[in-house]
């Protein structure tokens, strides 16, 4: 090692002297830190993992506003149902705020009617209207429902309970309405066949007619049971069913395919925003078939 340094100090000497004697340090060309850190930066590939970092992050940036747009796009936040998520999903708890809002602000509280609300699925619904801080007015005749499904929002002074039949109108001043008040299961649909068609035709009629009045918006909880013994499976949107018009289940299907028919009428022919929810039974989800537009969408129980 040592001699090596000492022929590199020699040869040096011997460079210096052969350039006229004098040691002249070589002019440092402009810019030339920058061409070093480029060809370091080359070789080191920095270029393409900036590059690659740069565009995952607009790819990051573009998405989660794009999904946050979406959803207060949302086809059931359009309708003013957005905020319904029942329990469950994060991106609907996320959405039950109405998207992005300063903070210290607070959304408007609602004033909503629930028909059918002392029921299953009514109950659950008012629970989660509640905690969004909204003013609930149940309206039931407690043919299947129980005050217990509500009972504990009884002290709360945003919270009402009416027993009353939707058969019978009933004038309330609200900003939206959940229209579920119907006999659900066989037992209960065929214990009075003319009740049940009665409570979906006449009282989803009573509902709309409220709704149409008070400038409410308006949903309607239908069922799987419009397809009568579907032909084709999974039900897509564009299947219209296989129902037997006069058989014992008629009550509740065509009482439910009117109630939709009825939906769809006062929205098209009353400017009414409306909402038709189809239940799966497999996967107790409700899946929105309609909202004022031929939009599909997904709200979740529990
Ligand atoms: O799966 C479905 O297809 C059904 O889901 C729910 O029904 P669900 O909660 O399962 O049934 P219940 O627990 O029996 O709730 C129905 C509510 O409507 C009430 N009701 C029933 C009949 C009536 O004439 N008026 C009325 O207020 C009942 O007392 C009860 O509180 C919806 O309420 C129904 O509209 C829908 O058809």
């Amino acid at each position: 090692m040592a001699s090596e340094l000492t022929n590199r100090r020699g040869a040096a000497a011997h460079g210096s002297a052969s350039n006229g004697g004098e040691y002249s340090p070589k002019p440092s060309k402009p810019l030339s830190w920058l061409s070093r850190a480029a060809r370091y930066a080359a070789a080191e590939h920095r270029p393409v993992f900036a590059l690659a970092g740069m565009l995952f992050a607009a790819a990051l940036f573009t998405f989660s506003s794009s999904s946050s747009t979406s959803t207060s796009s949302y086809p059931a936040a359009s309708a003013g149902f957005g905020h319904l998520a029942i329990g469950g999903h994060p991106s609907f708890r996320e959405s039950s705020v109405g998207g992005k809002v300063p903070l210290g602000l607070r959304r408007r509280a609602l004033r909503v009617l629930v028909t059918g609300g002392a029921g299953f699925v009514g109950s659950h619904l008012v629970d989660r209207l509640v905690e969004r801080g909204d003013s609930v007015i149940v309206v039931d005749n407690f043919f299947t429902g129980r005050k217990g499904n509500v009972a504990h929002h009884l002290r709360n002074p945003r919270f009402e309970v009416i027993r009353h039949d939707v058969v019978e109108p009933i004038l309330l001043e609200v900003d939206q309405i959940y229209h579920l008040a119907c006999p659900a299961s066989p037992v209960h649909y065929k214990y009075n066949p003319i009740k049940t068609i009665k409570t979906n035709v006449v009282g989803t009629l009573n509902m709309l007619g409220l709704a149409k009045r008070i400038g409410a918006r308006f949903l309607l909880t239908s069922t799987s049971e419009v397809y009568g013994d579907p032909l084709q499976h999974p039900q897509v949107e564009t299947y219209w069913g296989n129902v037997n018009p006069i058989g014992v289940r008629s009550c509740y299907d065509e009482g439910k395919r009117t109630a939709e028919t009825l939906t769809m009428d006062y929205h098209r022919g009353a400017n009414l925003e409306v909402l038709v929810l189809f239940k799966c039974l497999e996967s107790i989800a409700f899946r929105l078939i309609f909202v004022g537009g031929n939009t599909i969408g997904y709200l979740f129980l529990i």
